[in-house]
């Protein structure tokens, strides 16, 4: 265990003893310090982080003096006590976590914002404030660090037992090709299914009756004509040559006998008991003398996998990265209680989160067209393009300039090839084992909740590729739940075909694990931004990438919901990739009008929604936009805006102030003003004529949107205020974002056919840093810092 998490351990501990206990409504009054934003950082001291974090902020406020009349109240709708030190911003407490590592980094620097002089004018009085102390301060110290008491937990959200409703049906968010008036009504497709007889039966047509039982029994039949009466030996040949007939179909293939889930349900649960009980076995084998894939997938004994298979152990549990690598799907993690979980009181069996909208029945709806499409496209050998649903976002397809995936060079792909080794695999030769296609090269890149993820070559031809051997199920882990998961990242990754999305090559089971061959990307956004060499104009180009990798999941009917830094690669020639589809949900099927909402607090802290945080159901779009920007924000700062977007975090409750309004719920639950003729009857008039004690004051860059936005480089801040709307229902979709002045221009570097084949073509006004590949990966990092530690 880290000396950090023994830290937050013993912190929660004397929360604990100290804490109120829980209110229905929180009320927290703050003092804005009158310093700017690098002042604080200035004042701040290092060691808060042991400290209470409500003492701790009004010493601070002491110490830089209040301020009289600028006492900012913010109600939020539900409190429970954080057993995290949220107390201080992270903007406040960049020198919390100084580390050795982060000290190491400074030494590439030139200047905050990368050599560009030009760049650096851009950012105006954010250099002339900052200096070289905001180097020292904001050089980042706070983001990995962050990441360290950071956790993700999928649970639903329950506040003090008490489910907050779904969000959305008040949001007039478009889902693509819908219509609005849909979406608000039938926001979920299965309660809608459940309600629908209430809501309309009484509507129905005279001549027609509801169906009130699912339960069909023949008409009775007095007497049978002699033609149709067949003799009882004729009946017992018949049913013995059905019964062989169905005994040698079932033989013969295995994968039609069952759904994809069933199948994965049972290859995942296969283990024989000796496995099973071999804590050690989780280890990727590339060794040659493979005992064979598995094939006794008819075999399988789901009762007792179940119950076998080991914890696996947590590899990043002490990492400096690891809270913001935490469970993001649907497990609940007894280990690092998310210090902002709404769950963390509820017993492990309680905070199992049960997601409806990723269910596998939901995925295999959402991508048995998609599938069929892109693999079809494949074995014509022409290059797949486009989306299950079509939202008239021309979707550029793809290919990798250094892969095998050349077009007219796709081989066939096959799913579950029936010698129980590839599930699935549009590369050569998958029917032979992977353990002798592929050796194992130099480091891990990494490992996080949903697996490890290790350097493979291709014998073959050399090539390199990165494979992520999932995790085996946890002990506490429902099997539906861990299923889920897989199956998840298993459909997303076989079916997403755009350059800014990471490409599957194949997913492989042997040896009782699953493993999915990636493209390799060369370096983890994360370690790009953290060597602190990046551009003003690389950066922008990185946003921009992202931003074009969400537009095109949320064209299809996907959110990613845990889009971080961590969560973006990037290979050598710049181009960047979204990875991890653990926690995406489908937020519209194809040809439906309806708007899936998510559920659970699925994301990592500092990136996540507010809304995420408050109610049960939300729609994952703008949850997505939110994060992208937080990411636009840490590559900027170097620095996370606060640690979690709760009250309890005092710079996020700074966010919220300065907003004519007390209450966040009010803030969070807005919808957009109608339009205005008459400018004194606006409505954002009457607001501020209204008593409330958080009065605007767009001169203070303390409180507000603009305590965040003003740090930001001019030109950026309008659209990243539309991103960063406390109101998802105000905040830019993805595509008005696209069509901000400013995203367009930037000169971005993209993928762009080049007859049969793709190449990348740069941005014309920067170039993208590179490291040293012992630090371009997350593991690397984290083994850096650990040798300075020693
Ligand atoms: N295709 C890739 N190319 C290069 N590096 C990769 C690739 N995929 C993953 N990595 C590295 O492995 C790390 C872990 O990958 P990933 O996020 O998929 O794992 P995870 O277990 O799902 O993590 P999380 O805890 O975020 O759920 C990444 O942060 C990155 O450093």
């Amino acid at each position: 265990m880290s000396s950090l998490t023994r830290l937050l351990q013993e912190k929660r501990k004397n929360e604990a003893s100290n804490s109120s206990p829980r209110t229905s409504a929180d009320t927290l009054t703050t003092t804005p310090e009158s310093n700017p934003l690098d002042a604080q950082v200035r004042n701040k001291s290092s060691t808060h982080i042991g400290s209470d974090s409500n003492s701790n902020n009004g010493e601070r406020n002491r110490a830089t003096g209040l301020v009289p009349g600028s006492v900012t109240t913010v109600t939020q709708i539900y409190s429970e006590e954080d057993s995290s030190s949220t107390a201080g911003s992270s903007l406040d407490d960049r020198n919390q976590f100084s580390s050795s590592f982060l000290n190491s980094n400074f030494a590439h620097t030139a200047s905050l914002y990368g050599t560009s002089a030009q760049s650096k004018d851009r950012f105006g009085s954010l250099i002339n404030d900052q200096g070289a102390a905001g180097l020292s301060s904001y050089g980042g110290s706070s983001l990995a660090p962050q990441n360290r008491i950071t956790s993700r937990l999928s649970v639903t959200s329950h506040t003090s037992g008490k489910v907050i409703p779904s969000l959305s049906s008040s949001i007039p968010y478009s889902v693509p090709n819908s219509n609005k008036d849909n979406n608000s009504s039938n926001s979920n497709s299965s309660s809608l299914s459940s309600s629908w007889l209430e809501t309309y039966a009484g509507g129905l047509p005279s001549n027609i009756s509801a169906i009130d039982s699912n339960v069909i029994s023949s008409p009775k039949v007095d007497s049978v004509e002699p033609r149709f009466i067949i003799s009882k030996q004729k009946l017992q040949k018949a049913s013995m040559d059905n019964n062989n007939n169905t005994t040698a179909t079932q033989a013969r293939s295995i994968s039609r006998s069952g759904s994809f889930s069933s199948q994965l349900g049972n290859l995942f649960f296969s283990k024989n008991s000796k496995e099973s009980s071999n804590p050690n076995s989780a280890g990727m084998a590339f060794s040659s003398n493979s005992n064979g894939p598995s094939t006794s997938i008819k075999n399988s004994n789901v009762a007792n996998g179940s119950t076998a298979i080991p914890k696996p152990i947590r590899a990043r549990q002490s990492s400096i990265y690891s809270a913001s690598r935490q469970p993001t799907g649907s497990y609940t993690d007894n280990l690092y209680g998310s210090p902002s979980s709404v769950q963390d009181n509820l017993p492990p069996s309680q905070s199992v989160p049960r997601s409806q909208h990723s269910s596998i029945g939901d995925l295999k709806r959402f991508f048995k067209k998609s599938s069929s499409n892109n693999l079809s496209s494949n074995n014509n050998n022409t290059i797949p393009n486009g989306s299950p649903v079509s939202s008239g976002i021309a979707v550029p397809s793809h290919s990798h300039s250094s892969s095998h995936f050349a077009a007219g060079n796709y081989p066939s792909s096959n799913s579950y090839n029936g010698n129980g080794d590839t599930i699935y695999s549009h590369a050569h030769g998958s029917a032979v084992p992977f353990s002798k296609r592929y050796v194992k090269t130099g480091e891990d890149l990494g490992a996080g909740a949903g697996g490890s993820v290790k350097l493979v070559q291709r014998i073959v031809d050399n090539q390199i590729f990165a494979v992520k051997e999932f995790r085996t199920k946890f002990e506490n882990e429902s099997k539906r739940d861990y299923v889920k998961k897989i199956t998840s990242e298993y459909c997303i990754g076989t079916t997403l075909n755009h350059p800014n999305i990471i490409e599957t090559i194949e997913i492989v089971y042997e040896n009782d694990r699953i493993l999915q061959v990636m493209e390799y990307c060369e370096y983890d956004l994360f370690a790009i931004v953290m060597s602190n060499k990046m551009s003003y104009e690389e950066i922008c180009c990185c946003f921009k990438q992202i931003l074009t990798g969400v537009q095109y999941l949320h064209s299809i009917g996907l959110a990613h919901r845990d889009l971080k830094l961590d969560n973006c690669v990037i290979n050598e020639k710049g181009v960047v990739k979204l990875i991890d589809f653990g926690a995406a949900v489908v937020f519209s099927y194809p040809f439906s009008k309806n708007l899936v909402e998510a559920s659970g607090i699925v994301g990592s802290d500092p990136y996540l929604a507010p809304e995420v945080c408050i109610f049960a159901k939300y729609d994952p779009r703008p949850v997505d936009i939110w994060s992208s920007a937080i990411i636009f924000a840490c590559m900027i700062l170097k620095k996370f805006p606060w640690k979690i977007p709760k009250l309890r975090d005092n710079s996020f409750k700074l966010f919220c102030s300065g907003r004519d309004c007390d209450s966040l719920s009010s803030l969070v639950t807005r919808t957009p003003d109608p339009p205005s003729y008459d400018e004194s009857h606006s409505p954002e008039k009457k607001k501020s004529e209204g008593s409330s004690n958080n009065v605007s004051d767009p001169n203070n860059v303390n409180i507000g949107p603009q305590r965040l936005l003003h740090s930001l480089p001019e030109e950026t801040q309008h659209i990243v205020s539309r991103m960063i709307d406390l109101a998802p229902a105000c905040r830019g979709n993805i595509d008005e974002i696209m069509e901000d002045p400013w995203i367009r221009s930037i000169s971005m570097c993209r993928m762009v056919e080049d007859g049969l084949t793709f190449k990348v073509v740069e941005g014309d006004d920067h170039h993208h840093t590179q490291v040293d590949q012992s630090e371009a990966h997350i593991a690397g990092l984290e083994k850096k810092k650990k040798k300075q530690n020693n």
